[in-house]
This record gives structure tokens, C-alpha cells and sequence, in this order.
């Protein structure tokens, strides 16, 4: 199976690329959108900021192909993110495949609930056939200031000071 890694010229790809060839995929980094159009499968690594990254998508062609891919897609953090309509780092407009805001996280008790989130914390209320398999409650580590909203489209919830989509 063919996996297309989207190189935006940051984020966490090393570790991505380790998991899918441990997993025995034929994993590529690429910002080639033909490669990233007749892969299997897509992932967008997390890591990086929103304005900065968008700026990549757009310089090659990337934010035009990523809302017409038909085959399973995987955003992790900023991947995720800029999937969603708009977010508050940097006033930034992004993908919009999901009608979805990202904001930032406004603790009540900052000193308590420190930004950026950085740590392990549990999925809540999976929903779906994607999360098969994982443990009640699994844990993942986070590390970001910003989060998508909740949302129809929301297949899992971590609560940081509220619930959003994990
Ligand atoms: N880990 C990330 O991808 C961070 C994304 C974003 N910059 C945030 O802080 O929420």
C-alpha cells in the first residue's frame, strides 16, 4: 500500500515515517501533488504553525489538491487543523474541508492549566469504525495551543478546560 507523507517543510515526519515502515507500508515524503493524489492512503504529519504552513500549501499547489483527495486522509494536529475552515493562530484562513473552527485554548486558571497543552491525555466518546481497536479510553500525547471545536464531524473528544475534537 502507497502512503504519501505531505512535506510542508515542517512537522513531525520522522516518527510518522518510522510507525508506517514498522507497519511495512511504502511510505513517501512528498509535496508532489500527482504522488499525493494516486496514494492509498495521505497523512499530514502534525507540528508547525498555521500561517506558516498554509504558505507552503499554497506556494505548491498542495491546498488546492488535499480538499479533492477521495482516499483516506490522516491530520494529525496541525494536520487536523488545517482541515477546518479558520484558525485563531495567526488569523489564519485554512483548507475548509470541515466547516469547523480552531481556537485557541483560554484557561480560566492559566497557572493550573498551562498553554500549550503538553502531555498524554485520553480520547473520550469514539465514534468511529476508524478507532477500532484502540483501548477504552487510550491515551495520546498532545502538544498544541490550539484545538478544532467539536462538531458533527467529531469521531473522538479529549477535555483540556473543554471538550474538542481530538
Ligand atoms: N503540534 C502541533 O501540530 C501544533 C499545532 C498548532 N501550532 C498548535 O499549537 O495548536
Amino acid at each position: 500500500m502507497k502512503v504519501a507523507v505531505i512535506d510542508y517543510k515542517a512537522g513531525n515526519v520522522t516518527s510518522v515515517l518510522y510507525a508506517l515502515e514498522r507497519l511495512g507500508a511504502e511510505a513517501e515524503l512528498t509535496a508532489d501533488s500527482e504522488k499525493i493524489r494516486t496514494a492509498d492512503r495521505v497523512i499530514f504529519p502534525g507540528q508547525g504553525e498555521a500561517s506558516s504552513a498554509m504558505r507552503v500549501l499554497k506556494e505548491t499547489g498542495i491546498d488546492k489538491v488535499i480538499p479533492e483527495l477521495k482516499q483516506p486522509f490522516f491530520g494529525i494536529c496541525l494536520g487536523l487543523q488545517l482541515l477546518c475552515a479558520h484558525s485563531e493562530e495567526k488569523d489564519t484562513p485554512c483548507l475548509g474541508v470541515f466547516p469547523v473552527q480552531v481556537k485557541r485554548f483560554r484557561p480560566e486558571n492559566p497557572k493550573v492549566d498551562k498553554v500549550p497543552q503538553v502531555g498524554w491525555n485520553q480520547l473520550e466518546k469514539p465514534n468511529s469504525p476508524l478507532l477500532k481497536g484502540l483501548p477504552a479510553a487510550a491515551y495520546v500525547y498532545y502538544v498544541h495551543s490550539f484545538y478544532a471545536e467539536l462538531s458533527p464531524y467529531t469521531i473522538a473528544e479529549t477535555t483540556y478546560t473543554l471538550p474538542f475534537s481530538a
